[in-house]
């Protein structure tokens, strides 16, 4: 395989897709940046993977975009994405739907560009640089020497809505490429191959994972292979699944809390704990209040609850005050319902450490109390009760007590022992869903809303 590396400045391959990939990138959902104009790219690194000349060419592309900074947000260099572009002479009608456009000039003039993971064969090369071990220019392409990955299995995209992309390979592997990309170890990565090593089963440990390792700075984390848990459903679906039969889902929510429990149990073991006293609960807290003032400003109608949901952050200082301190371990960091399979044995995993892709690595790197997974659950059940057929607030409740009572009897200790530190975190979380919400899928803002009106109203000062 040739190859093409650069780390600074453009490249005439850029400079011909420049036009092509500003039109294309702001649609695909996975872009962070929408609202902001694309202004320009500057390479991070342009790998060769398939040279063009032949029937299909391949690149990856790790690309800043650059676009105007938010009003009021501080100057920032612009994202990095990850891209997989192939090139053909003409695309054939199955892959029209991957379509980017067609090159005016420069060295693919004449050729036709397009999103690359749509394609089987594209997809499989990646499969088997993972299998070789490969190095190609700055990618570095790695496998578990444990496990093996059997040539040959054939590549399709998952067509769910992401942040990131994920390509199945014959029900046997799942890669998942991750779009905005930042150096340092990324949680994805490293929270499953430490409960690997822990043998814990409830994560699926990494097969093989991609990394970029530029010419200076830190390598990047691009992408994770994994066993594909084939046949699994989602928490999510199968809640709605359940809650549209009129079935109580408290079985499930039991064998949830069970496995949370064992995931927090074997990373507490695996990777550091701290122990929070005053002066970092008081920044906890801090970040906790600096969120909702934020959300306020974002989303006006949380204005009439700000006082009462800030008396749950009030209570969690007073009780730091008084001396009170918690243990806190690396976490999941974005727990919900989707976020949990069920294998047709009825085996729960857990999946996608990546934590709030919003938030900076180095903050969802951080040791945290595993209440703060409890309270996303414990969102979620509230989610699934009030967005399908109406409110069921008895269902959730039940999933709620039930979840509780799973975690309790595998960890040893009952997170509803902890009401202070539970309704802060449900809080935080609620907050969180209403800017998401507010910015993603505005119909569902009802939802978040409405746990932000128990929650304020729980205020106990
Ligand atoms: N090991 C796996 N086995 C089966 N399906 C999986 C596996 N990992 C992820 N998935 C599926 O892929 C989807 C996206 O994975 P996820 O890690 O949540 O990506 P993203 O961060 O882009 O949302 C999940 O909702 C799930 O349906
Ligand atoms: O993309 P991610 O899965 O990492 O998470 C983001 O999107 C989620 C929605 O897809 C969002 O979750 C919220 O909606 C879920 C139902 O669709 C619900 O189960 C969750 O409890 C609720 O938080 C998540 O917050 C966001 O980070």
């Amino acid at each position: 395989m040739a190859e093409t590396v650069t780390s600074s400045g453009t490249t005439p391959l850029l400079a011909s897709l420049d036009p092509l990939l500003r039109a294309w990138l702001p649609r695909q959902r996975w872009f962070a940046g929408k609202g902001r104009p694309v202004t320009g790219f500057t390479p991070v690194a342009v790998t060769e993977l398939l040279p063009p000349g032949g029937r299909l060419g391949l690149y990856h592309l790790l690309l800043r975009v650059h676009q105007p900074d938010a009003p009021g947000a501080p100057p920032h260099p612009g994202d990095c994405y990850q891209l997989l572009i192939g090139v053909r002479e003409a695309l054939p009608p199955r892959l029209a739907p991957a379509l980017i456009g067609h090159v005016e000039e420069g060295p693919l003039a004449g050729h036709t560009v397009y999103e690359a993971l749509h394609d089987p064969r594209p997809a499989e090369v990646l499969l088997e640089a993972l299998r070789t071990r490969d190095r190609i220019g700055g990618l570095c392409f790695e496998r578990d020497p444990q496990q093996e990955i059997r040539s040959g299995l054939v590549a399709r995209l998952m067509t769910a809505e992401q942040s990131n992309s994920s390509v199945v390979y014959g029900d046997t592997f799942i890669l998942k490429l991750l779009r905005r990309v930042v150096p340092g170890v990324n949680p994805d990565l490293e929270i499953p191959l430490a409960l690997a090593r822990e043998g814990c089963a409830r994560v699926p440990a990494p097969t093989g994972w991609l990394t970029a390792e530029p010419a200076a700075g830190e390598p990047y984390v691009l992408a994770v292979l994994q066993p594909y848990v084939s046949g699994a459903s989602d928490g999510w679906e199968l809640a709605l699944r359940e809650l549209a039969k009129g079935e109580d889902f408290a079985a499930e929510a039991r064998a949830l809390g069970r496995a949370t429990a064992e995931v927090h149990t074997a990373l507490a073991r695996a990777l550091p704990t701290v122990t929070l006293g005053h002066p970092q609960l008081e920044l906890l807290v801090g970040g906790m209040t600096e969120r909702l003032a934020a959300a306020v400003q974002a989303v006006p109608a949380l204005r009439p609850y700000e006082r009462g949901l800030h008396s749950a952050y009030e209570a969690l200082a007073g009780l730091a005050a008084e001396g009170r301190s918690w243990t806190a371990q690396r976490v999941h960091g974005d727990l919900h319902l989707g976020q949990c399979l069920r294998s047709p044995s009825g085996q729960w995993s857990l999946i996608d450490f990546e934590g709030e892709p919003a938030r900076p690595l180095a903050e969802r790197r951080m040791p945290q109390p595993p209440v703060r997974d409890i309270a996303g659950m414990l969102r979620s059940f509230d989610y699934a009760a009030r967005s399908a057929t109406g409110p069921h607030p008895a269902w959730a409740h039940a999933c709620r007590s039930a979840y509780c009572s799973g975690y309790a009897e595998v960890a040893g200790r009952d997170p509803r022992t902890d009401p202070v530190l539970l309704r802060a975190y449900e809080t935080d979380k609620a907050v969180y869903e209403v800017v998401y919400e507010a910015r993603h899928r505005p119909d569902w803002l009802p939802v978040p809303l409405s746990a932000i009106r128990r929650l304020a109203a729980s205020d106990q000062t």
